[in-house]
């Protein structure tokens, strides 16, 4: 990284994590520098290097507190952290040169004083940098409370095969519409479930984007096709996504109807539909409206239902490192209770042999099979027809759904 990339890169870095301190959202941050027309190159730089720092926050916060008794203030780690995750983890970056443009960084967004620490602080990292790399390999980097949460249900090794999966940048997939594959695309086979559509995965992303029209393609990651797949869409069908945004799951939908009957596309924030509206621009058969699930008040009206409800994302921390970091038992037990919400509020608009199909990226069972199992025992009217739970692995994210069917 030349410097004056450097700078813009940290710059962006640290103002990337003060603000996810605040909000714990970091798509939400970064969309919000995004749309203030930021630089797009400067922006996805930073952001590579916030989600390392994600991935590996608690080794970085072990070194931090060997190599300075009194932990810095928040301005400084915010700087610190992107600038220990380059010169940890980034095989391009040369950890004495970057040391040098980070110093350099401090100087015009921190204070004197705060540069000259972190010009210590490098040479030191800098010179003990192997030994760090090979003391900290083995650490998990869940956060405290989700990796003790996971210690009381999962088997040991469960724990470690989980972080050392997590712990990975997330693989690239995507899905073509009406597009045939190049050949550098490789298809994601033998899927543990009989998926709708086919997906590839992406080796060289600047290629492929460059070289395939955007409205060919859709960026997503095998699992989420499980609850399309559970769902089973059939032609004329009206069916209702009410957890829609952005849209890729409705635009499976959409597809599979090939044009015929209606998909009713809600959710409950204005901006994520902004994206789904994008998304689906080509769709002559979806309907989108803004609407809280729990509100709306359809009774009768569709033949099945998907609910990709709001959840912990315990089952795609690749994708979204540092949600490991915001994930509590109390935040779960109000996901679970909005959860329970719309699941009931969405039974009541079923036609008579309708079916929900309710589904997650979480590997919680709280979320997932103890949620359904509650709504049955509350409603014998519904029966379960069908339920999986995908677990994290090299191939795919984790996913859970299931099909509750409302007795004619
Ligand atoms: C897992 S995401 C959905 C992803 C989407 N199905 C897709 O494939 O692109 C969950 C969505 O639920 C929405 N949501 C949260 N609470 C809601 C509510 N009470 N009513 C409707 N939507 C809600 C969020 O805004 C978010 O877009």
């Amino acid at each position: 990284m030349k410097d004056n990339k450097t700078l813009k890169t940290l710059t962006f870095a640290n103002q990337l994590l003060k603000n996810w301190t605040q909000s714990h959202n970091f798509d939400l941050e970064l969309n919000r520098l995004r749309r203030q027309g930021e630089n797009e190159q400067e922006l996805k730089r930073a952001s590579q290097l916030c989600l390392c720092v994600f991935r590996k926050k608690q080794t970085l916060e072990k070194i931090i507190a060997k190599l300075s008794p009194k932990r810095p203030r928040g301005r400084v780690m915010h700087l610190l952290l992107p600038s220990m995750a380059a010169m940890l983890y980034m095989d391009k970056i040369t950890p004495q040169g970057f040391a040098d443009s980070a110093v350099e960084t401090a100087k015009k967004i921190l204070s004197k004083h705060e540069a000259n620490f972190l010009n210590s602080f490098f040479h030191k990292l800098v010179d003990q940098r192997e030994e760090f790399l090979r003391e900290t390999q083995t650490d998990l980097n869940l956060g405290t409370e989700l990796e003790n949460h996971w210690r009381k249900k999962f088997k040991s090794e469960q724990v470690t095969d989980f972080a050392e999966i997590l712990g990975l940048e997330a693989e690239l997939n995507c899905r073509l519409i009406n597009y045939d594959p190049p050949e550098y695309l490789s298809p994601v086979n033998d899927l543990a479930w009989d998926s709708p559509f086919t997906f590839y995965k992406i080796h060289d992303a600047s290629k492929f984007i460059s070289q395939t029209p955007q409205e060919n393609f859709y960026i997503q990651d095998p699992a989420t096709s499980l609850c399309i797949s559970l769902l089973n869409p059939q032609k004329n069908e009206i069916i209702a996504d009410l957890c829609s945004a952005p849209g890729g799951k409705t635009l499976m939908i959409a597809q599979l109807l090939e044009d015929t009957g209606q998909v009713f596309a809600s959710d409950i924030s204005e901006k994520r539909l902004e994206k789904l509206r994008e998304n689906l621009a080509h769709q002559k058969n979806v309907t989108v409206q803004c609407l809280d699930a729990r509100e709306s008040e359809w009774t009768n009206k569709f033949d099945a239902i998907l609910l990709d409800v709001p959840c912990s994302n315990t089952g795609v921390l690749r994708r979204k490192p540092d949600a490991r970091w915001s994930f509590s038992s109390k935040k779960m037990n109000e996901l679970i209770k909005l959860q329970n919400e719309i699941l009931v509020q969405a039974s009541k608009m079923l036609k008579p042999g309708g079916r929900i199909c309710y589904s997650t990226c979480s590997i919680e069972d709280e979320e997932n099979s103890l949620q359904v199992k509650q709504f049955l025992d509350q409603h014998p009217q519904f029966e379960l027809s069908e339920s999986k739970q995908l677990y994290p692995c090299a191939q795919h994210d984790g996913a859970f759904a299931a099909v509750l069917k409302l007795k004619a």
